[in-house]
């Protein structure tokens, strides 16, 4: 199982990703991500979740119109690993 990034191994891993933060009460990593509209909000979600099934790795997300809140965590491993932070990266990516 894969080891879960603490303290300023996941301050440094948090550095690297653009508006990612530590998710409040949660060993995990979250950022919300605003398009224009829900159609746009909803085709990057399309597009992420092709990728994470490919990865066999899930984000949990919340979707309101135009906004969609990620949150990312390696639940067999109890916490954020590598597999959430290559899974951040990609969605920043597809998002543009
Ligand atoms: C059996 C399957 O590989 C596991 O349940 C995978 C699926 N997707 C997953 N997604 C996430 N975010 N964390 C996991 O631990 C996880 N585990």
């Amino acid at each position: 199982m894969a080891d879960t990034l603490k303290g300023d191994a996941l301050t440094d891993a948090l550095a690297g990703l653009d508006g990612w933060r530590d998710a409040e009460g949660r060993d995990a990593i979250a950022k919300t991500f605003t398009f224009k509209t829900f159609n746009e909000a909803f085709g990057w979600m399309t597009r992420a979740a092709l990728v994470a099934e490919k990865m066999d790795h899930h984000p949990e997300w919340f979707n309101v119109y135009n906004r969609v809140e990620v949150t990312l965590s390696s639940h067999d491993a109890g916490g954020v690993t590598e597999r959430d932070i290559a899974l951040a990266r990609t969605m920043d990516r597809l998002a543009g």
